[in-house]
């Protein structure tokens, strides 16, 4: 590996299944990347949790395994961004403490907060007020959450923060936050770029809760002596506010001008595009934030579990390629979506819902439940892994749609991700789609863009623009098929039939559950 990297940028990604780093140098070229996994806790049926101090200890070492890996000096580190998994919840106490396990984004527990925000203060009001409806997603109904429940936990919160930016409290001891992350804590003011007065007090959280809201770019502190010591850094290397995972994913993807969109298939799916001016969903099914580009917006759909419904998939149904993976070498993520190459489009009539936790756009529905309709006994494990990719597209395409309706160009579409990985689910797509996707070169998706958001911070590039104009360029593209086009018009307009046929029984099911499960 190379010794010789004299710009180094480190972009720290704090995602839901692990944490990853990638090195960096003024030129766009990684020297080194390393992801760490971390579990998730379910505790309860829709609770989603996970340990903050285990991101700080997996961060740690995956910094230091990166510097080693590229061979580079600590000192020649120039800056630091972070990014992260967006909404979740992290509580410290007057001594910085951690009070509870931070209850994540995809955590569905909040139906009660939701409503509360709704009669207290009035869907029409939150919108004004922060851009966005209350959702179970946002982090202010999590902390509404542990208001009610758990009081004792309550009393004691000093500071509310994201991932990101508990990291970003170990490497620095500063509390700060960026404007596209906190937007989606449904206590920002997204128009004005700071903390909504207004909110705050609706919800009676105090603003003093709150980390200090930077632009991207802007430099928030420094690494301490102690955070340098346990993470192998140089001591007074500058971390720069970052952005939300997904609005780094979008600047490592050049998502900085009108009509450039990315659809990213993670663990979650979003669909993300560029926007000048503040533009709002009035029914609340797109989020509507502040972009790390400072001065612009961008609004998102999001799918809760996308790559989640393959992983999910993968964990229950193909546990003989997971145990065989390491001796033939076959990630089995790309087996099944080889197997998924038998199935035609369409499946041979078997649909998939991907609502394995709840759904966002376009149904803002957290009981909604995953459902494959039409199954037959001709039906094999391979329609199934495709029904999967083509349901996970067309809620994709729901979100394309309601940015259409809201005159956002999309003329150009990005795809990234692990689902991007494969050219079928690529493929898919552009059929469902109905319209060219293109990959870019560098793949390194958030962690990478929260590098660039380090190297606009530490004077390498003059704008976010620069840098990606300089170092991003399409890798490939995938036409869409007609014929596949045709197909999958006609099975996601049912698609859309079978959720409203089921929304009832979603709730049924919900309260039978609840009646059982108690
Ligand atoms: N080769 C592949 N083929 C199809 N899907 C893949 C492949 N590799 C990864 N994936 C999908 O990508 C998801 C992980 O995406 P990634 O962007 O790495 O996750 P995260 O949301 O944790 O950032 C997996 O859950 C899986 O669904
Ligand atoms: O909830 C959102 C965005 O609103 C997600 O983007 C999470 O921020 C994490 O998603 P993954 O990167 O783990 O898919």
């Amino acid at each position: 590996m190379t010794a010789n990297v004299e710009t180094g940028l480190l972009g720290i990604d704090v995602g839901t299944s692990g944490v990853k780093v990638v090195l960096c140098d003024e030129k766009g070229v990684c020297h080194a990347q390393t992801t760490r996994e971390y579990p998730f806790q379910q505790p309860r049926p829709g609770y989603v949790e996970q340990d903050p101090d285990v991101w700080w200890r997996e961060t740690a070492l995956a910094i230091r395994d990166v510097i080693r890996a590229a061979g580079v000096e600590p000192a020649a580190i120039k800056g630091i961004g972070l990014t992260g998994q967006m909404h979740s919840l992290v509580l410290l106490d007057k001594a910085g403490k951690v009070i509870r396990p931070a209850i994540l984004w995809s955590d569905q527990r909040t139906q009660a907060q939701v409503d509360w925000i709704a009669d207290h203060v009035g869907v029409e009001k939150t919108i004004q007020y922060t851009a966005n409806p209350p959702l179970t997603n946002f982090t202010a109904t999590k902390l509404l959450w542990v208001r009610d429940e758990e009081p004792e936990n309550y009393a004691r919160i000093d500071k509310v923060l994201l991932p990101k930016d508990y990291i970003r409290y170990r490497l620095t001891g500063a509390f700060a936050t960026d404007v596209s992350d906190a937007s989606g804590m449904l206590l920002l003011d997204v128009e004005k770029r700071c903390w909504s007065k207004e909110m705050c007090a609706a919800l009676d959280v105090p603003t003093a809760w709150l980390p200090e809201v930077y632009e991207s770019i802007n430099v928030t502190g420094e690494v301490s002596s102690e955070a340098a010591q346990a993470a192998g850094l140089a001591a007074g290397t500058k971390v720069v506010a970052g952005a939300g995972d997904q609005a780094a994913g979008a600047i490592g993807n050049g998502v900085v001008r009108p009509g450039v969109v990315s659809s990213t298939i993670g663990t979650s799916g979003v669909v993300f595009a560029y926007a000048d001016t503040i533009v709002k969903d009035p029914q609340g099914r797109l989020h509507t934030f502040c972009h790390a580009v400072p001065g612009a917006w961008h609004v998102m759909g999001v799918t809760q579990s996308a790559g989640g419904s393959l992983q999910w998939f993968r964990n229950e149904f193909a546990q003989l390629e997971q145990a065989t993976a390491n001796l033939i070498q076959r990630d089995p993520y790309e087996l099944l979506a080889l197997e998924a190459e038998k199935a035609p489009a369409g499946s041979d009539g078997l649909i998939y819902l991907p609502y394995l936790m709840g759904e966002r756009t376009p149904h803002l529905d957290p009981l909604a439940r995953g459902v494959f309709f039409g199954m037959t006994a001709r039906h094999q494990r391979a329609h199934f892994v495709r029904a999967i990719m083509e349901g996970v597209a067309y809620s994709l395409q729901d979100c394309m749609q309601l940015i259409r309706d809201l005159n956002l160009p999309i003329d150009h579409v990005r795809v990234s991700g692990g689902g991007a990985r494969s050219p079928l689910w690529r493929s898919i797509q552009a059929d469902v789609f109905a319209q060219s996707v293109y990959t870019v070169q560098a793949n390194e998706g958030p962690a990478f863009g929260a590098a660039l958001l380090a190297g606009v911070g530490s004077g390498c590039f003059a704008t976010i623009q620069d840098a990606c104009d300089e170092l991003i360029q399409t890798s490939g593209s995938t036409e869409a098929n007609a014929a596949n086009q045709a197909v999958y018009q006609q099975y996601h307009h049912l698609y859309g039939d079978v959720y409203r046929s089921l929304r009832s029984s979603f709730q049924a099911l919900h309260a039978t559950v609840q009646g059982i499960e108690g």
